[in-house]
């Protein structure tokens, strides 16, 4: 499996956009400060602290197992929240789409809406459903609520698959203590991979594996995207070049981060950059707000906003070339349309977009991809991985830690156990 990834950073230049744009020689006179970022990683690496990057060498082979498991099953859900769904959800859709047409089926308990959980039990049959729970800490609450509700729900009703149908990923905590008493099938999170730099782990590979996506190629393609980020000449590293437009652009007030992919099967992907972007970085009174539209469909919602609104954004466009289906607009009417292929008029609204938004004198960058596939995609998810630590070091940040999420945790626990109470004395109350 092959594929290109381009990364076009023309309209970032003062050329394109005038002064609020950087210039390729001040790109360059920053070379010690990118290096030392990039040193620090490569130091962070080496004392082990850097998982993500580790598990690029880990032997698949381990998913060979689970794999073999799923064959039996027609279902699989995932139960996850955040760093341990995000990423799965988005390899997924970025291979098959999200139309759930595939066998085996697929369905993520990411929340703990009782409704999503009553009509995920009425459109799978749990005796042919093999089901992932997932969870770092071992402890997320949504993540413990569903699996009990599901695991009630089975014993109740003496709902016995021909194989055992848990699996739990995680690295401690409860749900680590229920693998080991119920003797589930068990993957380990890694303490050094972060749950959302998690998903070239067994977070996302085992269940991946299981849905029929070609790991080995998504690895090879995050291996590959890995070597070329080696370099220390940021104008062949993707990844460095990417965070340092973006923390050049934080500086001159650009704090908002917009993902926009021309392809609906990116759409996740963008949610899972949210995510990695969000936590990551923004500590201390810092971070860019990564908002995500899909184009064409936001212009026609967003793009006012965008073009005439505050000027606080930052845009990447991800584009494909290649499309797994196509269609032709064929019409007897007088149309413009007429003899092009849809792909053509998605591409074309993405550029249009991008001359406008540019002639705005709005920064923007461009990822293209030949075509989207596990190798490109791969490419995709762990430059990303790669510019977030980067980022880090850029502001001083501790990328890898959550500490207001952490917080906010604690309260929710509080408010069950009934220690906190919901009290208001200012509303409008209407009956
Ligand atoms: O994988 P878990 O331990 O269940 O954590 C799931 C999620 O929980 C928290 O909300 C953290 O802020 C996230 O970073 C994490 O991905």
């Amino acid at each position: 499996m092959k594929g290109i990834y381009k990364f076009n950073f023309d309209n970032v230049l003062k050329d394109k956009i005038g002064e609020t744009g950087i210039s390729v020689d001040e790109i360059d006179e920053l070379r010690d400060f990118t290096n030392l970022a990039k040193a620090n990683v490569t130091k962070k690496y080496e004392k082990g602290d850097l998982g993500f990057i580790e598990v690029l060498n880990e032997d698949l082979e381990i998913y060979e197992e689970v794999k073999e498991l799923s064959k039996e099953f027609d279902y699989i859900i995932i139960i996850g929240i955040g760093g341990s769904i995000l990423g799965s959800k988005a390899i997924h859709q970025g291979i098959y789409g999200s139309s759930n047409t595939y066998h085996p089926k697929v369905f993520y308990l990411d929340n703990s809406d009782p409704e999503k959980i009553y009509e995920t039990l009425k459109a799978v049959k749990l005796e042919k459903t093999l089901i992932f729970v997932i969870s770092k800490s071992g402890n997320t609450v949504e993540t413990l609520a569903n699996y009990f509700v599901i695991k009630k729900h089975m014993d109740k009703n003496n709902i016995t698959p021909a194989k055992p149908n848990f699996v739990a990923i995680t690295g401690g905590g409860l749900l680590q203590k229920i693998a080991d008493k119920e003797g589930y099938m068990c993957y380990k999170v890694p303490e050094n991979v972060g749950g959302r730099f998690s998903v070239l782990s067994a977070v996302g590979l085992a269940p991946l594996a299981c849905l029929n996506v070609d790991i080995h190629n998504l690895v090879k393609g995050a291996k590959k995207m890995n070597d070329i980020c080696q370099t220390d000449n940021i104008f062949r590293n993707p990844a460095l070049l990417n965070s340092l437009i973006h923390y050049k652009m934080d500086n001159t007030g650009k704090k908002i981060s917009l993902m926009m992919p021309y392809i609906g099967r990116l759409h996740q992907f963008g949610m899972w950059y949210r995510q990695l972007w969000a936590e990551s970085l923004g500590k201390d009174g810092n971070g860019q707000t990564p908002v995500i539209a899909l184009g064409a469909t936001d212009q026609h919602s967003q793009l006012q906003l965008y073009m005439d609104g505050p000027e606080d954004k930052i845009m990447t466009f991800l584009k494909v070339n290649t499309f797994k289906q196509d269609y032709s607009i064929e019409t007897d009417y007088d149309s413009d349309l007429k003899g092009h292929k849809l792909s053509e008029l998605i591409n074309s609204e993405q550029l249009g977009t991008e001359k406008s938004i540019t002639e705005k004198g709005i920064p923007n960058v461009k990822i293209t991809l030949s075509e989207l596939n596990e190798y490109t995609l791969g490419m995709l998810t762990y430059a990303y991985e790669l510019q977030t630590a980067y980022s880090g070091e850029l502001f001083c940040i501790n990328a890898f830690n959550q500490p207001a999420v952490e917080h906010a945790k604690k309260l929710s626990h509080a408010v069950l156990k009934g220690s906190i109470k919901e009290k208001s004395y200012n509303e409008i109350k209407i009956e």
